[in-house]
């Protein structure tokens, strides 16, 4: 039996996988810069974040029917399952599509008809959490958020993303007031490559409920405090941490000083095609490389249940399988 888990921090786009790009791109008439599935795997090696987010928004854009939404969308969930993954809070770069000139609804209807019988399907329940661009302007933002909003589209918060360092959460404090005057969830990306300040302003100026990776937290004695008082929880991504260098090596990975900190932290999988693997990898290799022990896997599926936006009923189901799980793993066995 896997570790049930809820994955808080998953980037849908972050999902395609070489093959499925390369079939897309052919199926769609998309020209890529790359010739072959060789060459595309050639280039998932990363210095920063930038020069992964520049892999990522080019092959995107051999995503153009509610179809290819829709199929990206089971795929991931496919593989979740498999992962251990029970319930899923999933987003999607919105503006990556609108902005080349993908209709709004062919995002949303394609990704909700994966997620609206993935119960039935996967065994998975999920939320959708649509995710900014930081990098874009605001107002751009608010535009997009206020179609969504008179669209009808379905989905249960926002989130910010893409490159942090010079777009800082103050810019954004409009886009999400509206979020939150709308009954939405909001959660942010901050302290990935940001400075501590970008999650200490995300918590006050844009009330955020969850903070994606929050790595950099560390350097500030007072903020983990704060983090650790309120209970914040910081969804880490150890691989995507690797990949993108904000962490030197695995064996290096804090993940064991955030548990002993007091830290609400859980680990999710960030954009598994390109960072070497799923939820369940993620977890083995902490357990591998920063020796987890089963104690603290139990912890940090009990805190991504905690973190999640289920309803009571929910997370007490989803407790209860980590309850299964831990009987299994208890060292008396
Ligand atoms: O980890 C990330 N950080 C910022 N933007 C992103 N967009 C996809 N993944 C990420
Ligand atoms: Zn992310």
């Amino acid at each position: 039996m896997r570790l049930p888990v809820a994955e808080l921090h998953l980037h849908l786009e972050g999902t395609l996988e070489p093959e499925f790009i390369m079939d897309a791109a052919a199926r769609n008439g998309v020209v890529l810069p790359w010739r072959s599935l060789e060459e595309l795997r050639s280039k998932y090696r990363f210095t920063d974040l930038q020069s992964f987010l520049d892999l990522l928004y080019v092959n995107l854009e051999v995503l153009h029917t509610r179809d290819d939404f829709e199929q990206m969308t089971r795929s991931y969930l496919r593989r979740a399952a498999a992962a251990g993954v029970r319930h899923a809070e999933a987003s999607t770069d919105i503006q990556a599509h609108t902005r080349r000139g993908i209709p709004i609804e062919v995002v949303v209807d394609g990704v909700r008809a994966a997620l609206d019988t993935s119960e039935d399907d996967y065994g998975i329940t999920t939320k959708l959490i649509i995710s900014f661009l930081r990098d874009r302007s605001p107002d751009e933002a608010v535009d997009v958020l206020t179609r969504l909003l008179a669209s009808g589209a379905r989905f249960d918060g926002i989130g910010l993303d893409s490159a942090e360092v010079g777009f800082p959460p103050s810019l954004f404090v409009g886009l999400y007031d509206l979020a939150r005057a709308n009954g939405l969830h909001v959660v942010a990306h901050a302290g990935e490559e940001g400075p501590p300040q970008y999650v200490a302003d995300s918590l006050d100026l844009l009330q955020v409920e969850r903070i994606d990776h929050g790595n950099r937290s560390l350097e500030d004695a007072h903020l983990v405090a704060r983090l650790v008082a309120e209970q914040i929880p910081l969804t880490v991504c150890p691989l995507s941490n690797v990949r993108l260098r904000v962490v030197d090596d695995l064996e290096q990975h804090p993940i064991r000083r955030m548990l002993a900190h007091g830290l609400n932290v859980s680990v999710h999988s960030d954009d598994p095609a390109y960072f070497g693997g799923y939820i369940d990898d993620n977890i083995d290799a902490i357990v591998d490389r920063c020796g987890v022990t089963n104690d603290e896997l139990a912890r940090l599926a009990r805190n991504s249940i905690d973190a999640s936006f289920l309803d009571a009923e929910g997370k007490a189901r989803l407790h209860s399988e980590v309850d299964v799980w831990s009987e299994a793993h208890s060292p008396a066995r």
